[in-house]
């Protein structure tokens, strides 16, 4: 391959990004993940690990059949069956790509209890065979940090004659550091054959702090694709950021003189979005898209801002998507200003939505002194209410010291409402356990989570809440100034969730789904 300028980049949020324990998506959240990541111009999207279970196959081909844009990828082991399963998921894409795998170094060979003699054959093989079904293929040697030079080379050599057109080199337990990663990439140019017409690949974890300084100090040397994830979601400490590498270029291209096809100004909308859907908040100090990165509070930085504002920032806020503009939102704001407002935080909402929205904003303004912009996302990402089965009315909960907390709570639920008293260990507790005495489900709660979406302590708190049924998942989330008042209904709007998605999987098999019994 020529070198050239352009750095691809390859984002796998939904892959190796959803392997993070608890950050599961649903197949609605991956689909809309994929559609902005592909607006955003990443040019290959890895959609999912297409044999891991009939969900992540589903999600691999419809994002294939509707995005635009971006390359789809799928993730397949060194075995034909993988292979085929990915294939068939991302066939349907305008321009698939089947990433196939296996562990190279000592610790990884002996898994599948291969030699390096068996373990060069499987490779030959499994490329060969992913080759013949699908013209773009990406190999990767499963810590490649870790494995033996000569053996890296050697297998390296036999992916790309068996015709791999990327060729990957994992840092997958985050343990090189940025000049063995750059001297890494800089060996396998110079000795493996063939290297210079294929692309390389960097795709590293954060154990140690150093993945995207890692993953540039491999461009250096050569690699023109950057495998990362959007907030850096992955396993244990994540992977390389994708804000983080794509500002970096940005702003020091006069030493890192690299194009990638990113339109940052998208950055922060994809970064919440993903914040939400994955449950993972972003640390407020994380470099680009923490809630602090462009926050200034001391003095002398404040006067230097004030002063001219290249003396304490390196890049514009405007850049990465943040708004510039100074509406300050409150009770007396009109929709105009609303519809500004979102506009700049990246809704466009019809009519409808605004209304509705504008609704919400406007009891949430008579209950906060001001509504920051983080307020008001999280409102438009509430969902649309007009399909629930069932409502909030009324909760009042009594906690403190002295237990049991206690919550009285009347739910509409297909209309008719209902009414219970429950206790529980908390007032959470109890509060959950006065949905389920009124809805009796057999739903089990696999993340509880609350982050206070602004300061002060009339900052609105964001729950979410996630819901296991028999192989079917759904999250809640809501916001309110009220931490127990939106964990009622983030935890509601979870078992709404829930039954839509097992009336979609199975429809009108039961109209009392997700195992609800009248409970009289
Ligand atoms: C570094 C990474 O990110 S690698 C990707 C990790 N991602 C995931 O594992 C998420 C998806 N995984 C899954 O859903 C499951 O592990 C599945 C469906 C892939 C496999 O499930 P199971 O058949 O139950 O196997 P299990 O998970 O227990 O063990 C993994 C098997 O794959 C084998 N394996 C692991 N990597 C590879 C590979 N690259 N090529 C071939 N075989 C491999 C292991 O040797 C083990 O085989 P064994 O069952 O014969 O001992
Ligand atoms: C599957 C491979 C590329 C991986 O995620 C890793 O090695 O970290
Ligand atoms: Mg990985």
């Amino acid at each position: 391959m020529p070198q050239t300028n352009r750095v691809k980049i390859f984002d796998t949020t939904l892959r190796d990004g959803e392997q993070s324990p608890g950050a599961t998506m649903t197949h609605e959240e991956k689909l809309e993940i994929a559609q902005l990541l592909d607006e955003m111009g990443v040019d290959i999207i890895e959609a999912g690990f297409p044999i891991a279970s009939e969900g992540d196959f589903k999600a691999v081909s419809e994002i294939a059949k509707v995005t635009r844009n971006a390359s789809i990828c799928g993730l397949a082991r060194a075995n034909f069956k993988d292979i085929d399963r990915c294939w068939d998921a991302v066939r349907h894409a305008k321009r698939p790509r089947i990433h196939t795998f296996i562990g190279t170094s000592p610790l990884h060979r002996a898994i599948p209890n291969l030699d390096m003699d068996q373990m060069a054959e499987r490779i030959h093989e499994t490329v060969t065979h992913a080759r013949n079904l699908c013209e773009d293929v990406q190999w990767s040697p499963m810590d490649a940090t870790r494995t033996e030079h000569d053996y890296l080379c050697r297998v390296v050599e036999i992916a790309i004659k068996a015709g791999a057109t990327t060729i990957n080199i994992p840092d997958t337990v985050g343990y090189t550091a940025p000049r063995e990663s750059a001297a890494l990439i800089a060996m396998l140019l110079e000795r493996v054959p063939g290297a210079d017409e294929i692309t390389f690949a960097t795709h590293c974890h954060n154990d140690l702090g150093m993945a995207t300084a890692n993953s540039l100090a491999a461009v250096e040397a050569g690699a023109r694709q950057i495998e990362c994830t959007i907030n850096g979601l992955g396993e244990r400490a994540g992977n390389t950021a994708l804000e983080e590498v794509v500002m970096a270029i940005k702003v020091r291209h006069d030493i890192m003189p690299y194009k990638t096809g990113i339109d940052t100004t998208k950055i922060m909308n994809i970064s919440r979005r993903v914040a939400t859907v994955s449950g993972f908040p972003v640390q407020f100090n994380k470099a680009i898209v923490g809630k602090n990165a462009f926050a200034h509070e001391s003095g002398i930085h404040q006067d230097g801002m004030l002063k001219n504002s290249e003396t304490f920032e390196i890049m514009r806020p405007q850049d990465v998507g943040l708004n510039d503009t100074n509406l300050v939102m409150g009770k007396h704001s009109g929709r105009a200003a609303l519809r500004a407002k979102l506009k700049d935080l990246g809704f466009e909402l019809a009519d409808n939505q605004l209304n509705d929205v504008f609704v919400r904003f406007k009891d949430l303004a008579d209950r906060k002194k001001e509504v920051w912009d983080d307020d008001l996302i999280a409102l438009v990402t509430q969902n649309d209410a007009s399909q629930d089965r069932l409502r909030l009315k009324h909760l009042r909960v009594i906690c403190g010291t002295d237990g049991p907390q206690k919550a009285d709570i009347v739910l509409e639920i297909d209309g008719q409402e209902r009414s219970v008293t429950a206790t529980g260990d908390g007032p959470v507790d109890a509060t959950f356990n006065a949905v389920k005495a009124l809805f009796p489900h057999g739903a089990t709660l696999q993340v509880y989570q609350v982050a206070a979406v602004t300061e002060g302590t009339d900052a609105q708190a964001t729950v979410s809440v996630r819901l296991e049924e028999q192989g079917h998942i759904a999250t809640g989330q809501s916001a309110d100034t009220d931490t127990v008042v939106a964990s009622a209904k983030a935890y509601i709007n979870a078992i709404n969730r829930l039954i839509v998605r097992r009336e979609k999987s199975a429809p009108g098999a039961d109209t009392k789904t997700i195992s609800y019994r009248d409970a009289g």
